[in-house]
């Protein structure tokens, strides 16, 4: 049955000290609530209340209620100051939280009201990336651009000539493209030419696939590129009207898949914890990543997803420490960033594990 999970206490050091790789991180989806309040006092106007850009403990939403909340967040991320201290905020949080390596999504955007362009937003991030990085935070951040699938076939193709520019300028930030937005709204089909350019300048592929229910024709296409990484893949799976078939696809061309426990169960795709697709692609012995999704938006970090899958499925001290590491495998920036993760890993492994 569902159980409603309590967290904390001396548990909750392992699962913090624990180092760890965030692949699945909207950056707009995962400012704090500290930066949202220091935001909602500059723009006091928008009248912006916490209940509007998170969803609390136990609270539940529909797919479509989660998407209004990051129209409000984009509100109050408007201008090119609220983006470098939103990116900055949420690197240094997650680096506060154990993260080593975070790979950070965004899709660029355009606000007629402060001067914003695209290619703005991105150098953007970037300088707040690069800021960090002189603070001398000890965790690695890369950047992927972001489609949203709402705004159809030539916004996409925009998206990656702009992605295929930052990758070759920015020094390695940029690794790669990110397929998301509202999963119910547009079809992967007009999408395929943009992400095919994509993966063959050189972009990495992480798409948001089978995230709602009856969507087979989509997911197989996209599966046929393949993606490097898969988000969600809640439907994929025969049990919940998916098929062998595309289970087939995944497990042949051993595609990581990103999960997010909190995201699925607070967005109502998955009815709860113990019924997480994890248990399915954990027990086939695939990669699979635990990722936070959207950190702000679901009241989560990456210590408690974490923890969550641990006590829902009985996973030993080993084997969420196998699991972290096991994430190192699945990024998308070069080898030598792998191996200097796994030195790291293997650095800590007795003051954690012990
Ligand atoms: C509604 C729900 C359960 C959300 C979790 N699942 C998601 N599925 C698809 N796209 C997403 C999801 N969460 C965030 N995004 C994308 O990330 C954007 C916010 O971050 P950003 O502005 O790209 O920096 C959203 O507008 C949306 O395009
Ligand atoms: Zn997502």
């Amino acid at each position: 049955g569902c159980v409603a999970l309590e967290m904390d206490g001396e548990e909750g050091v392992f699962y913090r000290r624990l180092p760890k790789v965030e692949l699945h991180a909207h950056l707009n989806g995962s400012v704090s609530y500290q930066t949202i309040e220091k935001l909602s006092k500059q723009k006091p106007h928008l009248n912006i209340e916490q209940n509007m850009t998170a969803i609390g403990k136990g609270q539940r939403r529909t797919l479509d209620e989660c998407f209004q909340v990051f129209k409000v967040i984009h509100q109050l991320v408007d201008a090119e100051e609220d983006i470098l201290m939103v990116a900055k905020d949420v690197i240094t949080e997650f680096s506060a939280d154990g993260v080593k390596y975070l790979e950070l999504r965004s899709t660029p955007r355009e606000e007629k009201n402060t001067g914003l362009t695209k290619r703005r937003y991105i150098e953007t991030v970037l300088s707040a990336i690069q800021q960090c990085k002189n603070e001398e935070l000890d965790i690695d951040v890369r950047f992927l651009v972001a489609i949203d699938r709402r705004n159809g076939t030539e916004v996409a193709m925009e998206t990656v000539k702009l992605a295929e520019e930052f990758m070759l300028s920015s020094d390695g930030l940029v690794v790669g493209l990110d397929l998301s937005g509202d999963p119910t709204v547009g079809h992967g089909r007009d999408l395929l030419p943009a992400l095919q350019r994509a993966k063959n300048s050189g972009l990495k592929l992480s798409l948001h696939l089978s995230e709602v229910p009856s969507q087979l024709d989509e997911t197989d296409l996209l599966l046929n590129l393949p993606p490097d990484r898969i988000g969600h893949g809640t439907f994929l799976h025969p049990e919940v009207g998916g098929s062998k078939s595309l289970v087939d696809k995944v497990l042949k061309n051993h595609i990581p898949l990103e999960l997010c426990l909190t995201s699925n169960v607070k967005g109502q795709t998955v009815p709860c914890y113990s019924k997480h697709h994890f248990k399915y692609w954990y027990q086939l012995g695939h990669p699979c990543v635990i990722c936070t999704d959207d950190k702000g938006v679901f009241c989560t970090d990456l210590s408690q997803e974490y923890q969550l899958a641990a006590s829902t499925f009985g996973l030993s001290r080993e084997s969420v420490w196998n699991l972290s590491q096991q994430a190192i495998d699945c990024i998308f920036a070069e080898d030598s960033v792998k191996q200097q993760l796994r030195q790291k890993w293997a650095v800590l492994k007795p003051q954690v594990l012990k």
